[in-house]
């Protein structure tokens, strides 16, 4: 069997599909080489000195691990002098990152969650990076410089996004709002290679995922989804469900992609001023727009994620994604309930 490396398959998919352009093709590759440092990092574990806290805390106020640090650095370092960007913002840094003053200015913008599933770094479970890319505005560089404002556009007008698993496998996700592909990382050749050329997620499912601990805090229609889904066969819902909470989001949401669910971490009552706890420039955006493009779909709560104007980088969304009928159903319990 021939096999796509991923070098191939982003070349067919500039010169034969005219689907992305040269730079677009070049900073995918440089984030994919990227997430190839983070993995080998990853698996060293204790050997490499990459597991535990870096004693700071990021914007957020959350403890920050050393792999959380160390990914970001790998993430802005690799991306810097391509020449592709015009600036990256990350889920670690206070405000966006503008390119070094010597680089050639790009016409990209890229997001990042360097480390997502942060607290599972240190018990060995699958972690993961997730990115997002922006158009940057056309003004950028001929009569003015990089804004924050120019970040806040919304999930629909992302170019592409992507994430990568460090798990048992080492697993890169792509959309460019044409599909989903997903490549295996051959570990041998240190070579991304194709091994799903069109993701789907089923329309239907009986698995949820959701940190059910929070379940005091939850919203009247998620309480009523969750109860249903328990009430099993006998339930208004007619079947049985399972239940899965991995507590890495790319690790759940992979799972979806592969076999179909609905993932949860909604807005809920504790949320006075945080609108839940993802962020949606650097999680939900990019997790929304995969999902979509697999077949499924992506929700606040009554709202579609791609149609969120953000209000700032580090904004927070309650996320419902996953097989379309469940969520359309979640949907409409939030419709009407308020
Ligand atoms: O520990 P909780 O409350 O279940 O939260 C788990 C969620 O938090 C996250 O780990 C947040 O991401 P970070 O690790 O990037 O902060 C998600 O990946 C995951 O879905
Ligand atoms: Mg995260
Ligand atoms: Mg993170």
């Amino acid at each position: 069997m021939t096999q796509i490396t991923l070098t191939q398959f982003l070349l067919e998919q500039q010169r034969d599909h005219g689907a992305i352009d040269a730079d677009l093709r070049q900073l995918v590759e440089v984030v994919a080489s990227a997430c190839k440092r983070i993995g080998h990092a990853v698996g060293k574990g204790a050997l490499g000195g990459v597991l535990g806290s870096q004693g700071t805390e990021n914007v957020q106020g959350e403890v920050q691990k050393k792999l959380d640090v160390m990914s970001n650095d790998i993430l802005l370092q690799e991306n810097a002098w391509g020449g592709y960007l015009a600036g990256m913002a990350s889920e670690e840094m206070e405000t966006f990152h503008p390119m070094p003053a010597s680089a050639p200015l790009g016409r990209y913008l890229l997001l990042f969650d360097p480390l997502d599933g942060s607290s599972n770094i240190d018990v060995n479970v699958s972690i993961g990076t997730i990115f997002s890319v922006l158009r940057a505005p056309e003004s950028i560089g001929k009569n003015a410089d990089i804004q924050e404002s120019d970040f806040l556009q919304p999930g629909s007008k992302q170019a592409a996004a992507g994430y990568a698993v460090y798990g048992p496998q080492t697993l890169l996700v792509l959309t460019f709002g044409r599909g989903v592909v997903g490549f295996t990382l051959d570990r041998d050749l240190g070579e991304w290679i194709l091994t799903s050329e069109q993701m789907r997620i089923p329309e239907q499912t009986q698995e949820f995922a959701i940190n059910m601990s929070n379940m005091r805090h939850w919203e009247t229609p998620v309480k009523r989804y969750i109860d249903e889904c328990l009430a099993g066969q006998e339930g208004p819902l007619g079947k049985n469900y399972n239940m899965r909470w991995i507590a890495s989001m790319v690790a759940d949401v992979h799972r979806i992609l592969t076999r179909g669910g609905i993932f949860m971490y909604p807005r809920d009552q504790r949320s006075s001023g945080k609108a839940g706890k993802l962020r949606l420039m650097y999680e939900a955006n990019p997790m929304s727009l995969i999902v979509e493009q697999a077949g499924g779909a992506a929700i606040d709560g009554a709202n579609r994620i791609l149609d969120i104007q953000p209000q700032g980088l580090h904004g927070r969304v309650g996320v419902i994604l996953g097989s379309r009928q469940e969520v359309e159903r979640l949907q409409t319990y939030h419709r009407e309930f308020n």
